[in-house]
C-alpha cells in the first residue's frame, strides 16, 4: 500500500442516502468495517429511503471540485471509491481530478439505476461514464449496468454475464467485478473478468461463489461490496483476496439486515453485525491503565502493610527475632505451595515466553525457600500452617485448580509486586548493621524488580485483551491475593506478642 499507513485513507465519491443504506453514507460505514479510514466527497443530495429515490440535488460542479481538492491537497488518498455520478458535467470533474491526481487504486460501481429501479444517472451521461472507465482499475457494475456498458440487453444467466464482463473489460481496459445479485436462482455468485488477461495473475475469471440469502434487505449492497473491495485492496495488494474477504464481509452482512428493522421497503445490510458479535461495544483498558487501576485499586491495603507493626519493626530493626522467626517459617511452607502453583501457571501458558517465565519464578521461590532453611531455620521442626498461610495458599491453589492463566497470572501477582515494592523500600531505608539486611536484599533485588516489571506486564497484557467478565476475575484475584499478603505480615505478632517499644 502506499502512503505507509496501516489503515488506508480511502475516499468515497458518491451520492448521499439520508436512511444510511445506500450511497455514501454506506460507503463510509464498509470503508470503516474492511478496516479504513473513510473519507466522502458528496456529488449529489438524494431523498431517498429504502423504498425509493424521491428527488435529487446535484449542487454546483465548482463546489464539487473544491472539496475534491480540499481532500487531495491535505490528505494521501489510498484508494478511491466513485459511485453515483449523477450527470455529465459530474462525471467530468471527477475525471479531471482523477486524472490529476491518479490515486493508487480506484473502484468505480458505475451507479445509474437504485435497487428501487430509479434512475441515478442521466441517460445522456452515459456515453461521459464510458470514458470514465479507463481511468478506473475495477469496475463493479450489476448486470443492468454491465448490459448498458456492454450495449446489449441484460442477461438473464450468469455464463452470459460473464461474457459481457469480459467484452466490457477489453474495450476499457479495466478489470469488471460482475455481480450475480440479480440472476435468477438460488446462486449469487460475483467474479473478477480481465478481458486482457494480464491483471489477475493471467487469469480471465476468478470466480467466488455464493448462495442467495432469503432476504429483502439487499439496499445498498452494490456500493457497499465496491467500498469494501476498494479498502481491503489497498491493505492487501491485489484484487482476488480483497473480494473474497469483501464478499464473505457483505455475505454475513445482509445476513444481519433484517434484524435492523430500519425502513419499509428493501432494508439495509447491518454493516457492523459481525464486528459487533466478536468483539463487542464496550472499551478496554490499555495495559497501562489496567496497571494503574489495580495498583491503586489495593492502596489501603499497601497501606496497611506499611503501617503495620512487623513491617515497622522489619524497616527499623526492631523487630524481635521470635517474630521475624515465626514470620519465614510460615514463608518457607508458603513458598513450597507458591512454586507449585506458579508451575501450574507455567503448565498453563499459551506462550513459550510465559511458561518459560512463570517455571523460572517456580525454581525462584524454591531457591528462596532452601536460602531460608540454611540460612535461618536450620533443623527446625516446621511449625504446621498457620491460618493466613493456609487461606492464602487456598485461595491460590483454587485459582490454579480453576485453569484459567490469565487469573492465575492475577493471582500471583502481587506476590511479586508488592514484596517488590517494599523490598525497595525498606532496603533503601536499612540502616547499616541492621539485624535482617540479608533477607532485605532477597526482594529489594533489581532481578527481584526486573522479574516483578515482568510479570506486571504479562498480566496487564492478558487483561487488556481478556473479556470484561475475566477482567473481573482476574482484579478479584489481584485484589484477594493483596488482601492476603496484609493478613500473612499480621499473623506474625499476633502469634508472639506485640513489638516491644
Ligand atoms: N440475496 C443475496 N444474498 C447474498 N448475496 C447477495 C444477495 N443479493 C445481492 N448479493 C450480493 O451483493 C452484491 C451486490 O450485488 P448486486 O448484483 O445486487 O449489485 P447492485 O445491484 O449493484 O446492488 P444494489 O442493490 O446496491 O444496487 C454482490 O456481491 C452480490 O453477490
Ligand atoms: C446515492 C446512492 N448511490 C447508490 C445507490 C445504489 O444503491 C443509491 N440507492 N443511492
Amino acid at each position: 500500500m502506499s502512503g505507509g499507513s496501516s489503515v488506508p485513507r480511502v475516499l468515497a465519491i458518491a451520492g448521499t442516502d439520508p436512511t444510511g443504506g445506500a450511497g455514501i453514507q454506506a460507503d463510509l460505514k464498509s470503508i470503516a468495517a474492511s478496516g479504513g479510514y473513510g473519507m466522502a466527497v458528496v456529488t449529489a443530495l438524494v431523498a431517498q429511503n429504502t423504498r425509493g429515490v424521491r428527488s435529487v440535488h446535484v449542487p454546483p460542479t465548482d463546489f464539487l471540485a473544491e472539496q475534491l481538492d480540499a481532500v487531495s491537497e491535505d490528505v494521501t488518498v489510498d484508494a478511491v471509491k466513485i459511485g453515483m455520478l449523477a450527470g455529465r458535467e459530474v462525471i467530468e470533474t471527477v475525471g479531471a481530478w482523477l486524472r490529476r491526481t491518479r490515486p493508487p487504486v480506484v473502484v468505480i460501481d458505475p451507479v445509474m439505476i437504485a435497487t428501487s429501479g430509479d434512475r441515478l444517472l442521466d441517460a445522456d451521461a452515459e456515453q461521459a461514464l464510458r470514458e470514465l472507465l479507463p481511468l478506473a482499475h475495477l469496475i463493479t457494475p450489476n448486470v443492468a449496468e454491465l448490459a448498458v456498458l456492454a450495449g446489449r440487453a441484460p442477461a438473464a444467466r450468469w455464463p452470459d454475464v460473464l461474457e459481457q464482463a469480459r467484452e466490457v473489460s477489453a474495450t476499457h481496459d479495466v478489470v469488471v467485478l460482475a455481480k450475480g445479485g440479480h440472476v435468477e436462482g438460488d446462486a449469487v455468485p460475483d467474479a473478477l473478468v480481465d478481458g486482457g488477461g494480464t491483471r489477475l495473475g493471467g487469469r480471465e475469471v476468478v470466480e467466488f461463489p455464493g448462495a442467495r440469502i432469503a432476504t429483502t434487505n439487499t439496499h445498498g449492497t452494490g456500493c457497499s461490496l465496491s467500498s469494501a473491495v476498494a479498502t481491503h485492496r489497498a491493505r492487501l495488494g491485489s484484487w482476488e483476496p480483497a473480494t473474497a474477504e469483501a464478499k464473505r464481509w457483505l455475505t454475513e452482512s445482509i445476513r444481519h439486515g433484517a434484524s435492523l428493522e430500519v425502513g419499509g421497503g428493501n432494508g439495509p445490510i447491518s454493516h457492523f453485525a459481525g464486528m459487533w458479535s466478536r468483539g463487542g461495544t464496550a472499551t478496554r483498558p490499555t495495559a497501562e491503565e489496567v496497571r494503574d487501576q489495580w495498583w491503586d485499586g489495593v492502596r489501603d491495603v499497601r497501606a496497611a502493610i506499611a503501617e503495620s507493626a512487623f513491617v515497622r519493626g522489619l524497616a527499623d530493626g526492631s523487630l524481635s527475632k521470635e517474630a521475624f522467626g515465626v514470620y519465614l517459617a510460615q514463608d518457607a511452607l508458603y513458598l513450597r505451595d507458591y512454586a507449585r502453583v506458579l508451575s501450574e501457571a507455567s503448565r498453563l501458558a499459551p506462550t513459550l515466553d510465559e511458561q518459560s517465565f512463570w517455571a523460572a519464578g517456580a525454581h525462584g521461590a524454591l531457591v528462596t525457600e532452601l536460602q531460608l532453611h540454611a540460612d535461618w531455620l536450620g533443623d527446625m521442626e516446621p511449625p504446621p500452617p498457620g491460618p493466613a498461610t493456609t487461606a492464602y495458599l487456598d485461595h491460590l491453589l483454587a485459582t490454579a485448580a480453576r485453569g484459567d492463566h490469565r487469573v492465575l497470572a492475577a493471582a500471583v501477582l502481587p506476590c511479586y509486586w508488592i514484596y517488590a515494592d517494599l523490598g525497595r523500600d525498606l532496603q533503601a531505608r536499612a540502616v547499616d548493621g541492621h539485624p535482617y539486611q540479608e533477607w532485605l536484599r532477597t526482594y529489594g533485588d533489581p532481578a527481584f524488580a526486573e522479574a516483578t516489571a515482568r510479570a506486571i506486564d504479562i498480566t496487564t497484557e492478558l487483561a487488556t485483551s481478556a473479556d470484561d467478565v475475566t477482567r473481573e476475575a482476574m482484579w478479584h484475584a489481584f485484589r484477594v491475593s493483596a488482601e492476603h499478603e496484609l493478613a500473612f505480615f499480621e499473623a506474625p505478632l499476633r502469634m508472639t506478642g506485640p513489638v516491644p517499644s
